[in-house]
């Protein structure tokens, strides 16, 4: 039961301490939610409600042999430990002391089963007194409650990084926080009990926080709207270029308006990072989109969750791209390059400057070199793969031309003499392997300084051209024809014997000798028969072979054909017999 606190002067003039009363006063007692006695001049207890006797703990046996004294019930406490340690006798002395001194008195007490008592006591006219006992245990634990709660609030509103602010419904401050001082730069002064809102505005108009105009009216605007206590938020910029972000709201307590809360937010750190975001994200656009790049970022499954500038190199919108997976933008065809970036991507590898092949939207090939590393949430967990490529499409192309340049005769689009050595090796190496004959024919236009002499050298360019394309027509695609030099062409014949070297050149021989070559100018069209002679060289099996040493051979046979009357086709090793 829930005890409220009713006390004893309420009660005292009510009293008067006839024998005839006392009846009725007890009655009224029993119904008194407090504990209540009644001791008269004897110091004997008259009346002592059961409400009293059950917070006091007194048992029914102390009144069951009469009124007990005062002394007695304080024995009975002193003994059973009520007063704490001490010699019963001091203690009922003490009390019977006080209580004697007839004095009005209010004092707390605690019970040994944790009870909390507060007991106050009027002296009665005539002696006695009167004494009200209520249980202020629950009473007692909401007030150290609300002071628990309000030291935990106030170390919370210290500890935000925000001002805080409440005024109540007349504008008066009635709480804030040190930082509500520092954010607002406002002077130590104003930070005491009793400051008002208004004081604080004109603080800020007279230093010009509300920017240039007249502060009365400042002040008075803004003490208007803060009479309509409507929920606001808004930016201000302080003089010094801070950047505040205010935001309000009423507090009420059962529908009725009691105060406003602000919280006052320097937010200039927030607006310089989201400037310097700003502007890195620019630099980085302006890096994509003047630069053939893109950045993309895969997930575990291997499929696009961002891509930027891709567009203009893939041709593919970004929406088009995501949620679908890498491998069907690729081409068809991969390099050996791009394969080592597949591998490295599967196998969760970083990777740098890897070549891949895509499909362009409108079908075209792209080349990029890409790099890329896998990415890992906090739990370590592989989430995917981030990187940049860069299209090397055009680089790649001219890196191309430019080997087709180093390894081609730019006259007649043949082999030049260092494909041809290249070639070379590797068949050598073939031919070991394979236990087969490597052959080798060096051909020579026959009478070619005559032909440019009378025809002039374009015209001779343009035999050396003919010439080409006959050599080339005449042999597998295997075989290699390369112009050596001059109006000199080789030939590379791989797995090739003796017999079958003699079959090629007479071949290619007679492929030429049978196709006349026209010119002609406007005046005149003359036919001209060009011939060729051949020198053959075939490698013997196991045996070393050198390039040289087949050169030098053909060389000779070369040498022969020309002495032996030119368009034919001559080996130092006899040529088979058929
Ligand atoms: N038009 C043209 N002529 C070339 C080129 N390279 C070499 N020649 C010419 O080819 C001729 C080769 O002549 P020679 O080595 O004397 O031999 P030839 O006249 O063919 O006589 P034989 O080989 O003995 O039948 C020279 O006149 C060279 O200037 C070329 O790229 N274009």
């Amino acid at each position: 039961m829930t005890s409220f606190p009713i006390f004893a002067n309420d009660l005292a003039p009510l009293l008067t301490l006839d024998a005839s009363s006392l009846p009725s006063l007890a009655l009224m007692a029993e119904h008194l939610p407090c504990g209540l006695t009644v001791i008269n001049d004897t110091m004997h207890v008259l009346i002592c409600n059961q409400r009293c006797r059950q917070l006091l703990g007194l048992p029914s046996t102390l009144f069951e042999t009469g009124p007990p004294s005062f002394e007695q019930i304080i024995r009975f406490n002193a003994e059973r430990g009520e007063y704490g340690e001490g010699d019963p006798d001091r203690i009922v002395a003490e009390w019977v002391q006080l209580a004697n001194e007839h004095r009005p008195h209010v004092f707390e007490r605690s019970r040994p089963n944790g009870i909390r008592l507060e007991i106050r006591g009027i002296p009665l006219t005539g002696g006695g007194f009167v004494s009200i006992y209520n249980d202020i245990t629950q009473r007692n634990q909401a007030i150290e409650d609300s002071k628990r709660y309000a030291a935990y609030l106030r170390t919370v509103i210290e500890s935000l990084p925000q001002g805080i602010s409440v005024i109540d419904e007349h504008l008066n401050m009635v709480l804030w926080n040190k930082a509500f001082f520092e954010v607002l730069a406002l002077p130590e002064s104003l930070d005491r009990p009793g400051v008002t809102f208004e004081e604080l505005l004109w603080v800020n108009a007279n230093r010009g926080e509300y920017g240039p105009g007249d502060p009365a009216a400042q002040v008075a605007q803004r003490i208007s709207l803060a009479m309509q206590f409507q929920p606001h938020k808004f930016n201000r910029t302080r003089p010094d270029g801070t950047e505040l972000e205010i935001v309000g709201k009423p507090m009420d307590v059962d529908g009725q308006v009691v105060g406003f809360i602000s919280t006052y937010t320097d937010i200039t750190p927030y607006k310089r990072a989201e400037a310097a975001v700003r502007h890195a994200n620019a630099l980085m656009e302006d890096a994509i989109s003047y630069s053939p790049t893109y950045i993309w970022e895969l997930d575990a499954d291997g499929c696009f969750v961002f891509i930027k500038g891709g567009e203009k190199i893939l041709g593919y919108q970004a929406e088009e791209m995501i949620g679908n997976p890498l491998s069907s933008f690729l081409a068809p065809e991969q390099g050996i390059e791009s394969n080592a970036v597949l591998s490295d991507m599967k196998r969760r590898r970083a990777y740098k400057n890897g070549e891949l092949r895509y499909q362009r939207k409108d079908g075209g090939i792209v080349w990029v070199s890409s790099n890329g590393h896998p990415l890992y949430d906090d739990m370590d967990k592989f989430i995917g793969f981030r990187g940049v490529d860069v299209d090397i499409t055009e680089l790649t192309q001219a890196r191309s031309e430019l080997e087709r340049m180093a390894w081609e005769d730019p006259l007649t689009h043949l082999a030049n003499r260092y494909r041809l050595l290249d070639r070379f090796e590797l068949e050598v190496d073939r031919a070991h392997r394979n236990r087969n004959h490597l052959s080798l024919l060096v051909a020579d236009i026959d009478h070619f300084k005559s032909i440019n002499d009378r025809f002039g050298h374009l015209f001779g360019d343009h035999c050396l051209r003919m010439v080409a394309e006959k050599l080339q027509q005449s042999v597998r695609a295997v075989d290699l024809v390369s112009r050596f030099g001059g109006e000199e062409f080789v030939v590379l014949l791989p797995d090739t014997n003796l017999a079958g070297a003699f079959k090629v050149a007479e071949h290619i021989r007679q492929a030429i000798e049978n196709n006349p070559i026209k010119h002609q100018t406007p005046q005149s069209s003359e036919t001209l028969k060009v011939t060729i002679s051949i020198g053959i060289a075939t490698s013997l099996l196991d045996q070393p072979i050198q390039f040289d040493d087949l050169m030098g051979e053909a060389d000779e046979g070369l040498y022969q054909a020309k002495r032996q009357g030119r368009n034919r086709v001559i080996s130092l090793v006899p040529p088979p017999t058929t």
